[in-house]
């Protein structure tokens, strides 16, 4: 297990990671989710060995790394730019750690073309790094920190280099190798659809500190305030008669329209326990994902579209719907001058969270 104490890192008069406590079991990963600034990477690189701590503890495997150098913890990292060796082959590259472990020749060809495998570029073994695209450059990467068998990955913004398709493809093969491999990770990255796609779990950053951590499944059906919504994409807040029209409480259990039910679950999202409207009065401000309101001719709500953008698989509405105001919405229909139009929303209430007053 990764254990870390009321870790506390600053520069000068700046404290980048504040009093952070937090803990993940082998096996898993954990995405470290925040905007630039918020002292994500500091974290990283306390946990690394490459920042000192100015109070708390890193503990691995229950051994306090106080004092451990680097390259002692048994951890690698691997950055936004996977830094390969460019004068190496992309088997010297990958083979680095088996060599600094003394493999033989053949158990480490062996082993390296398993690596190779795994990342999904057999056969490159001879390439030099600057003969291969970004993408395969961060699959080499990812190869060479796996090499060594790491006890713990340490993953800064290993995507954001790439260009977004490439950016999904290879977040959904680095969670499918992670979870193969068994590996244990921390991920640090700024975008929140990453984060989902990898981790297991999500530490939401802000200013220095942890604001929430939780499955992602959890932080993302029920973000722990409003600035956390925002982050993991929550772009309308309703309170009041306005949320009530969009979700209203007699609906929310169970009780879906059939144009709702199209597009959504029986159960709507939200706090279990906490959405009939009567318990959990501390929950009321309702959040919506773009997502959870889409253009749909048998849904109940109605409204004016004041602005729509297309976007390459769909139509980012503003709509003012009656009694609501403006929400933010889906449309498929590009080909449609919408604004200015009337339309009909129905809800995805896998798209919805409460939080707090
Ligand atoms: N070596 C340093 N000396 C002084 N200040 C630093 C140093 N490293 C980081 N900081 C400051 O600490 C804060 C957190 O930085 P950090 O790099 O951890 O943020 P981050 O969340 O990783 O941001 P980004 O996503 O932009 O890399 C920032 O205010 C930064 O300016």
């Amino acid at each position: 297990m990764l254990q870390l104490d009321e870790v506390t890192v600053r520069f000068g008069a700046t404290t980048a990671v504040d009093d952070v406590t937090l803990s993940l079991d082998e096996g898993q990963v954990l995405a470290v989710l925040g905007p630039s600034g918020c002292g994500k990477s500091t974290l990283l690189r306390a946990v690394a060995g490459l920042e000192r701590l100015d109070a708390g503890s890193v503990r691995w495997r229950e051994r306090d790394l106080r004092g451990v150098p680097t390259h002692e913890r048994g951890f690698a990292l691997m950055f936004q730019d996977g830094q390969l060796f460019a004068h190496a082959s992309v088997a010297d590259n990958i083979g680095y750690a088996l060599r600094l472990r003394r493999l033989g020749v053949a158990e480490r060809r062996r082993r390296v073309d398993e690596l190779l495998e795994l990342v999904g570029l057999p056969g490159y073994g001879a390439r030099r790094p600057a003969t291969l695209s970004g993408g395969e450059q961060q699959r080499v990467a990812l190869a060479r920190s796996l090499a060594a068998d790491p006890g713990l990955l340490l993953l800064d913004e290993p995507l954001s280099a790439l260009d977004r398709s490439l950016r999904e493809r290879l977040a959904g093969d680095l969670r499918e190798i992670l979870v193969t491999t068994g590996t244990t990770a921390v991920l640090v990255t700024h975008d929140h659809d990453e984060a989902f796609t990898i981790a297991d779990r999500m530490a939401v950053m802000l200013a220095g500190q942890v604001v929430q951590e939780g499955t992602t499944a959890e932080v993302w059906r029920a973000p722990a305030t409003r600035e956390v919504a925002e982050f993991i994409g929550f772009e309308t807040f309703l309170t009041g008669a306005a949320a009530d029209t969009v979700s209203p409480p007699a609906r929310r259990v169970g009780a879906v329209s059939p144009a709702d039910r199209r597009v959504g679950t029986d159960a709507p999202a939200g706090p279990p326990g906490r959405i009939d409207g009567s318990a959990g009065t501390d929950r009321r401000v309702l959040a919506l994902r773009r997502a959870a309101l889409r253009v749909d001719p048998s849904g109940r709500l109605e409204g004016v579209v004041r602005r729509a953008v297309a976007v390459s698989d769909a139509v980012h509405l503003t709509v003012d719907v009656d009694g609501v105001g403006e929400v933010a919405a889906l449309g498929d229909d590009p080909g449609h001058h919408l604004e200015g139009r009337r339309v009909r929303l129905a809800l995805d209430p896998r798209g919805t969270a409460y939080l707090p007053g």
